[in-house]
């Protein structure tokens, strides 16, 4: 049976219209929700009005700019904005058009109600529905902090001294405020539009009709910016592994329950001294070898969720590779040949999981410290969403055992780090295109899983 995703459901296309003085985190929040959405597998793309801006800049031979340009009394920056805008809009339109795309972001300030009512005619004319998000914050000490973090490296100050880029930016600011207008219910009552007040202090929601805006409202709802980490760990070796049979629910070996015990250290190692008091958060399958890993980690809030389960291998569950390709060869070729659509019989598809972890994700945005153990499917699916991988790929990413992974996620970009743990492991990694045939007289010492802890994460 096909699962079909919000889009095909609804058959709708959306254009989410940020607006907000610059440096109010608006490129932030709009990539994430692209990735949110691309990893839900809707068709999302951000069309950032400021990279048509500069292309316009460079075509007529303008070096950078300082604040003036942004002067609402400087016709020639006004002249260039415009164009920026509408070129934004023309290739977003195309792109609905051609590319079947479903949620166009317009990354840019659109700060004044009459450049907004422009967006709108447009859209409608071309049967877009407009949601507007604006990310209002009048909280000083996150403005200059999003200044610091993110606009002093923005291409428009490539080469400036660090002290000019934040005082040219915040006169820039300064001028945009001079004609920005808020989205307002009693003013805007028509429009659909989220507003969320210092990052998500206060949110006001108006108008949302639909099931797609709704799923947006409420990831954009549990975003936070503080700095965290984000630990991931498959569990340590089970005794299935060793014998290279997949699913079930067996205990850990000898080796798993040494990398178990050895987990608190690479933790502790890993937050550095200064960090050593730090809480973590543990989240766990209901599976007894993700459960048993997490046994000596000395945090007190240990959540087990079912939706981190391993991938359901139905009538396959408990079989080795091997086992399959000789009894349900059409199956392990179509695996084969597309991993993550590929259902067991009886069980779940990778399109399966990344579905059932939706909660999770929404959870795990609104946490803070985070270490989660479990499976190799999962955590390539989490991984996924994190880094961004595409689907066709995520399958098929080399996860070690018996290794950390640390995520930090900053402003545009994931920060990883793979911690091991130097205790041997089985590799349970299955290249695309490889027959097990032949190697199933002698299970335990199939080629596959001789590799010990050599790969690394790709890509
Ligand atoms: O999708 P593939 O690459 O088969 O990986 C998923 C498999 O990984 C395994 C190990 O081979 O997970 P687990 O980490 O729970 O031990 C199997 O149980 C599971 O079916």
């Amino acid at each position: 049976m096909p699962v079909y995703s919000i889009s095909h459901v609804e058959n709708v296309r959306v254009c989410v219209v940020m607006v907000g003085l610059p440096a109010r985190g608006k490129s932030l929040i709009a990539q994430k929700i692209v990735r949110y959405l691309s990893w839900l597998s809707i068709k999302s793309k951000c069309f950032n009005v400021g990279t048509y801006r500069r292309d316009l800049q460079k075509a007529a031979d303008i070096g950078n700019i300082t604040a003036d340009f942004f002067d609402p009394n400087n016709p020639d920056g006004m002249h260039f904005r415009r164009q920026a805008i509408d070129l934004a809009l023309q290739d977003m339109m195309n792109w609905f058009l051609d590319e079947n795309g479903v949620v166009g972001i317009l990354d840019a300030t659109n700060s004044t109600r009459d450049r907004r009512n422009r967006i709108v005619k447009v859209l409608r004319e071309n049967l877009i529905e407009p949601i507007f998000l604006e990310s209002f914050c009048n909280d000083q000490d996150l403005v200059l902090q999003n200044i610091l973090d993110v606009k002093t490296t923005s291409p428009d100050y490539v080469g400036s001294d660090l002290q000019f880029a934040t005082e040219d930016f915040l006169k820039r600011i300064e001028l945009y405020e001079k004609n920005y207008e808020t989205m307002d219910v009693s003013i805007d009552a028509n429009l659909t539009f989220i507003k969320l007040v210092n990052v998500n202090s206060q949110i006001i929601l108006n108008r949302i009709e639909s099931y797609l805006e709704s799923r947006i409202v409420y990831y954009v709802m549990n975003l936070h910016i503080k700095p965290r980490s984000i630990y991931l760990s498959r569990h340590g070796e089970s005794e299935y592994n060793l014998t290279g049979q997949i699913g079930g629910d067996s205990n850990l070996s000898e080796r798993g329950w040494r990398y178990a015990k050895k987990l608190p250290e690479l933790v502790l190692k890993s937050l550095g001294e200064e960090n050593k008091h730090t809480n973590l958060t543990v989240w766990t399958s209901t599976l007894a070898r993700t459960q048993q890993t997490s046994s000596f980690l000395p945090y007190k809030r240990k959540l087990q969720w079912k939706a981190l389960d391993e991938l359901d291998a139905g009538e396959c569950d408990g079989m080795t590779y091997e086992e399959i390709e000789n009894q349900f060869p059409e199956d392990f070729k179509a695996r084969d040949d597309n991993k993550y659509e590929y259902r067991y019989r009886g069980g779940e598809s990778y399109r399966d999981i990344v579905i059932r972890l939706e909660p999770i994700i929404m959870e795990l945005e609104r946490q803070e410290n985070i270490l989660i153990i479990t499976h190799q499917a999962v955590l390539r699916c989490l991984y996924a969403y994190f880094m961004n991988v595409p689907q066709e790929e995520s399958p098929w990413m080399s996860i070690p055992l018996h290794t950390l992974i640390k995520l930090e996620p900053r402003a545009y970009h994931t920060v990883v780090s793979r911690i091991k743990a130097d205790i041997p492991a089985v590799s349970t990694y299955k290249e695309k295109g490889t027959s097990q045939l032949g190697e199933q007289n002698n299970s335990t010492s199939s080629k596959s899983r001789d590799i010990i802890n050599n790969s690394d994460i790709v890509p």
